[in-house]
């Protein structure tokens, strides 16, 4: 199988990277403009002749001949998406329509990245695919949830239009090894900030909550989506919910008991609850996640240790 993966240098594409490389059978090319991944995350793989890392950026086309393609290409971090929301949005929209573009002319499968931020702030909760959502279309963060929410709507266009095999995944928040250090998302700064002695920085409320995913069961449930014959949406993610005081509690329970907890300003729109509905999920995948916060936290904390240089306290 030949396998483009568009954003294949970051977080959550260089562990799918990782998983389809196991199997002999398959090709991968990755393309990626390196704004929030790096080719380290895939150095493994550079030079192995099943593979392929071509720097591209998907707002502009690109013509490979493949049969699958996973559409990972989005700043996920909300600092880095806000950044240049501009960037952002031309991401979502014309580096998708690129991308199905790409699909429509070799006859590949394509799966997109889209995310639980197309509920916005949801008055459903937990959230299933067939809630409408609650999006500010012109907030800060509108850049990255609208742009996902049309992303999704040319998937389907181009699936009604031209008979184009597409799969929807919505993922939730996801951690693990090989996040960014500095990228702003809670469960990283966290991390970090227990490492290095630093105040943990909840964003107030500190009721609000979201439900965490540990990356290999998001790699799974990605790869069975693709696999499957549902386009979905299809939520993917873990429905064990938190408060982000609850989180820092565990995160100094379980790696700095000696850590400070600090109340700090919040960024508009924040969505002030987020979990899953994984009904769907558990029937037409077959998947739910295995691991649980507590237990991979300590795997995310040995990453960022070696990273940081931060021996383990006898
Ligand atoms: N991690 C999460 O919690 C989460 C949650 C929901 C959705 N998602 C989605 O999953 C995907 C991967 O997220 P991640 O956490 O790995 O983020 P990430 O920022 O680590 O990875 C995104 C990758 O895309 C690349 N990229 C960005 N813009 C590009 C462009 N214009 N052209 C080419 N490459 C580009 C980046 O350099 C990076 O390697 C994204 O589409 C994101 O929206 C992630
Ligand atoms: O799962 C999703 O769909 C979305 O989850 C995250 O978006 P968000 O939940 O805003 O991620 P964080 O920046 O990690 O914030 C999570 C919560 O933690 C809080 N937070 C964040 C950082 C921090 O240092 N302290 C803190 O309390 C924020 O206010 C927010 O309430 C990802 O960044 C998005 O790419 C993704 O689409």
């Amino acid at each position: 199988m030949r396998i483009l993966v568009t954003g294949g240098a970051g977080f959550i594409g260089s562990h799918l990277v990782d998983r389809l490389m196991e199997n002999e059978k398959n090709e991968v090319i990755v393309a990626d403009n390196y704004f929030t991944g790096c080719k380290d995350n895939l150095r493994k793989w550079i030079g192995h002749p099943r593979f392929e890392l071509i720097r591209h950026d998907v707002t502009e086309p690109l013509l490979v001949e493949v049969d699958q393609i996973y559409h990972l290409a989005c700043p996920a971090s909300p600092i880095f998406y806000k950044y240049n929301p501009v960037k952002t949005i031309k991401t979502n929209v014309i580096g998708t329509l690129n991308m199905l573009g790409l699909a429509k002319r070799v006859g590949a499968r394509i799966l997109l990245t889209s995310t639980s931020e197309v509920y916005g702030d949801p008055l459903v909760h937990p959230q299933p695919e067939s809630y409408w959502g609650n999006v500010n279309p012109i907030g800060v963060r509108s850049c990255y949830d609208e742009g996902k929410r049309v992303a999704e709507t040319l998937m389907f266009d181009y699936h009604r239009q031209h008979g184009i095999e597409i799969r929807i995944a919505r993922i939730f928040n996801t951690y693990g090894p090989r996040m960014n250090i500095d990228d702003g998302r809670v469960v990283s700064n966290f991390i970090a900030q227990a490492l290095r002695g630093e105040p943990l920085t909840v964003q107030k409320p500190g009721t609000q909550t979201r439900s965490f995913c540990y990356v290999s069961d998001m790699v799974d449930g990605l790869i069975r989506l693709m696999e499957g014959e549902n386009t979905g949406p299809i939520n993917i993610g873990n429905p064990g919910e938190f408060t982000m005081t609850e989180l820092a509690e565990t995160v100094k329970e379980l790696i700095n008991p000696g850590v400070e907890i600090n109340m700090v300003e919040n960024t508009p729109d924040d969505p002030r609850q987020r979990k899953p509905d994984i009904t769907n999920t558990k029937a037409l995948l077959g998947w739910e996640p295995k691991v649980k916060l507590r237990d991979g936290l300590p795997l995310m904390e040995e990453d960022f240790r070696q990273r940081l240089g931060v021996a383990k306290k006898k």
